[in-house]
């Protein structure tokens, strides 16, 4: 009999000794997690190894034994504190990941009560830790950590500490012993704050809010814990003696708030699933809304005497799930610390991980902005890394996971001289943070950043320019020399020049080479002709595309220049002031700083950037190439009517460009911002909007959709605010 057939008392023995691994993985996991608030593992690997624990005791029922990990709930007690024996058993919850995962326990608890389970009342999962409170006769007796359930640790003088947490009940009718339950934690302003002082008094900072707060919590000296900013929110009842007994959970916190006790705002009682997924879906999008981080939502049947006929599994109730987000932090292998060189030649570190999935999308890179953020967040090359992505927001390493350092890992040392031209870098200025590769000019890595750059949208827009194209152009594989040794050469090229052109891929973030999976090497692509030699559709396109943009705006030319502090919204202004280059180029410092919408600090600048040959060059070189340097004169004014209104555009709009949509605003006598504040007259915001809507709705500014913005275009401001007032419709808390 081969082994992977063999068997012991019906059960695989494969499926046996998986079964003993993930047994001890869990266990160890618990662990370091709650008894030394140090864990290893991710909470996404802690809840995969559960999962699986799941189903091969689903799949063999006989490995579920009275000691598995799945029938035990937390970690016994550490020690340092007194033991507390629970007046009830402290439960977890179970975890669903789905719409399906709800809709099976929901279907379950209807088979088990004989009838519709609902309402339900759907609340925030508080990343925090668990903790119970014992009143008797009003007075505060004592606190305790869930432990393994039975007993916890006794923590009363420090939760006496706490933010909120009353010393004696009041109201009426309060019962003569309750135990409350309840999530203590640091919200996420002090977390960072607290994190703050720590550095400054050369201590490690802590990883994450419910690190930070588990390890106040269980603090051996309650003047520590004090001086943190740790709170508490109620959210369920163990014993409730003496006093007439609620009869829902939703009346439960209204009681427990007229003791005194905190309550969460934030909950809702819904009276089907569908409306359970509702309130699922809205805090997924807002899931940073809350003072405090929150890693799913706990969905409660609302009607106790419910909860009591459906009653808890060994370690779990089953009247209630907790619907658990994506994980936004994940921990990974930091393999190197390279450094990448940027636009205006800043040289940035950026840690290279394995790659890992975190918040939906493969993350493989993330800036560490420099070498004193490097030193700050203590990783060392070779350091299992706690990576961090909260949603769209850009990846962040959070710190090493410094228990599993075997001795091989080593220091990151900032290079001197710059990694793509071998020029020495400097600070630009006293009391920079980042070094600067000096050679503006020939530096192949920022001559490949500009021209990326200037091929965008908001500037040449060229199709065909994309990064891969632009690294091509820069920095071709020897023997080939460059065929862009700086803007100058863009407008000159030929589809002759471009064929015989090898180059590496870069990744358009870090500017780094990508590498090949499977063969551990740079990528290599010949991009602009095919297998004949001939030359590729890429190519043709970008010689057409290059005659198409010359004849852009003069906006998006200046915008192509990169000259520093002229992005978009100032070229506009620029270009609407002085109408032509050459212009421009002989404006006085007074009058460029005269033009509305540009300072003193930008004129400036300008005038340096004119001043330097190798611009000047680029200039008459692109002239000579029959790029237009000038617009149209003014076109005859509409009607003003948006005159003295300020506007901020965000999300997307159909029918519009950000930037069409700014100009047909300007082209009424319109402001266009870019943020939202009180002087805001109008948000337009299309779909996808994100925290800008938020801030409007705060700050009570007019929010416009696309139909709003057609009607202010057509009919003015007035009108618009009429559609305004009848669409809006905030979201519920
Ligand atoms: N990284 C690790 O090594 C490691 C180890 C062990 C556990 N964990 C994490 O802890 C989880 C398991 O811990 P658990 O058993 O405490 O279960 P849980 O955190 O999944 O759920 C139960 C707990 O949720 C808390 N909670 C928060 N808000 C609540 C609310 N509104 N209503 C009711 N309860 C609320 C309660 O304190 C309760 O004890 C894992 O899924 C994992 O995320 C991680
Ligand atoms: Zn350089």
């Amino acid at each position: 009999m081969s082994e992977s057939s063999a068997e012991v008392e019906g059960v695989p023995v494969a499926a046996l000794k998986r079964h003993a691994e993930l047994s001890d993985l869990v266990e160890d996991a618990r662990w370091r997690y709650y008894v030394l608030d140090q864990p290893t593992v991710s909470d996404a690997q802690f809840d995969a190894w559960f999962g699986e624990l799941l189903a091969l005791e689903e799949a063999h029922p006989s490995l579920q034994t009275p000691d598995s990990p799945t029938q035990k709930v937390g970690a016994p007690p550490s020690g340092d504190f007194a033991k507390v024996q629970h007046l009830a058993r402290m439960e977890s919850l179970d975890n669903a990941f789905t719409a399906e995962d709800m809709a099976a326990w929901q279907a379950r608890a209807e088979r088990l009560a004989e009838g519709d389970p609902g309402p339900y009342l759907c609340e925030l999962k508080i990343d925090g830790l668990a903790i119970a409170l014992v009143y008797r006769d009003g007075r505060l007796e004592r606190g305790a950590t869930r432990g393994d359930g039975r007993t916890g640790d006794d923590v009363t003088d420090n939760v006496r500490t706490i933010q909120g947490v009353p010393h004696r009940l009041t109201g009426d009718d309060v019962p003569s012993l309750v135990e409350v339950r309840g999530e203590v934690y640091i919200p996420v302003e002090g977390f960072r704050r607290l994190n703050e002082q720590l550095v400054e008094q050369g201590k490690p900072p802590f990883a994450n809010p419910r690190n930070s707060a588990a390890g106040t919590l269980r603090q051996k000296d309650p003047r520590v814990t004090a001086q943190r900013p740790l709170r508490m929110l109620v959210h369920g009842v163990g014993v409730w003696e003496g006093a007439v007994a609620p009869r829902t959970q939703s009346e439960t916190y209204a009681r427990l708030r007229e003791f005194g006790l905190p309550v969460s705002d934030l909950y809702k009682v819904v009276p089907t699933l569908t409306e359970v997924d509702e309130f699922i879906e809205h805090y997924r999008v807002h899931r940073h809304d809350p003072a405090y981080e929150i890693d799913g939502v706990v969905v409660k049947v609302d009607d106790l005497r419910t909860q009591r006929e459906l009653g808890s599994t060994s370690r779990a109730p089953r009247w209630a799930m907790a619907f658990k987000y994506p994980p936004e932090e994940v921990n990974t292998k930091l393999l190197d610390i390279q450094v990448g060189v940027g636009r205006t030649g800043r040289v940035t570190p950026f840690a290279v991980m394995e790659p890992v999935v975190v918040s939906g999308s493969t993350v493989e890179r993330a800036t560490l902005h420099n070498a004193a953020i490097v030193q700050k967040k203590g990783v060392l090359i070779g350091d299992t890394v706690v990576l961090r992505k909260a949603g769209d927001v850009i990846p962040e390493v959070v710190g090493p996971v410094t228990a599993l350092r075997d001795g091989s890992e080593r220091e990151f040392v900032m290079p001197t001289h710059c990694p793509e031209c071998g020029t020495l870098l400097a600070y630009e200025k006293e009391g920079d943070a980042d070094l600067r590769c000096p050679n503006a000019r020939a530096c192949p890595a920022q001559i490949r950043e500009r021209v990326y750059f200037a091929a965008g949208r908001r500037a040449l827009d060229i199709d065909g320019l994309g990064y891969v194209a632009a690294t091509a152009l820069s920095q071709p594989l020897p023997p080939q020399e460059p065929v862009v040794r700086t803007e100058a050469d863009l407008f000159d090229l030929t589809l002759e020049q471009l064929l015989p052109i090898r180059s590496v891929v870069r990744d358009p973030d870090s500017g780094l080479p990508k590498i090949d999976p499977k063969t551990g090497e740079e990528k290599v692509v010949t991009l602009f002709s095919n297998q004949n030699g001939e030359p590729s559709a890429g190519a043709r396109l970008l010689i057409q595309e290059l005659e198409r943009a010359k004849q852009v705006p003069l906006a998006q030319l200046l915008v192509a220049l990169s000259i520093r502090h002229v992005g978009p919204p100032t070229a506009r202004d620029l270009a609407a002031a002085l109408r032509s280059i050459d212009a421009i180029m002989n404006a006085s410092e007074e009058e460029l700083a005269a033009i509305e919408g540009i300072g003193p600090r930008v004129a400036a600048t300008i005038k340096e950037w004119f001043e330097v040959d190798w611009h000047r060059e680029i200039i008459e070189r692109w002239r000579a190439a029959g790029v237009r340097m000038e617009d149209e004169p003014a076109p005859e004014k509409g009607p003003q009517t948006l005159e003295g209104l300020t506007f901020v555009v965000t999300g997307t709009l159909e029918g519009y460009t950000r930037d069409s949509a700014s100009d047909a605003l300007a082209a009424r006598g319109g402001k266009v911002a870019s943020s939202v504040s009180k002087k805001t007259s109008f948000l337009i915001a299309g779909d996808n909007a994100g925290s800008k809507y938020d801030k409007a709705v705060t700050l009570g500014v007019p929010i416009l959709d696309g139909a709003g913005f057609e009607v202010l275009l057509k009919n003015g401001p007035e009108a618009a605010a009429e559609a305004a007032a009848e669409a809006a419709v905030r979201p519920e808390a």
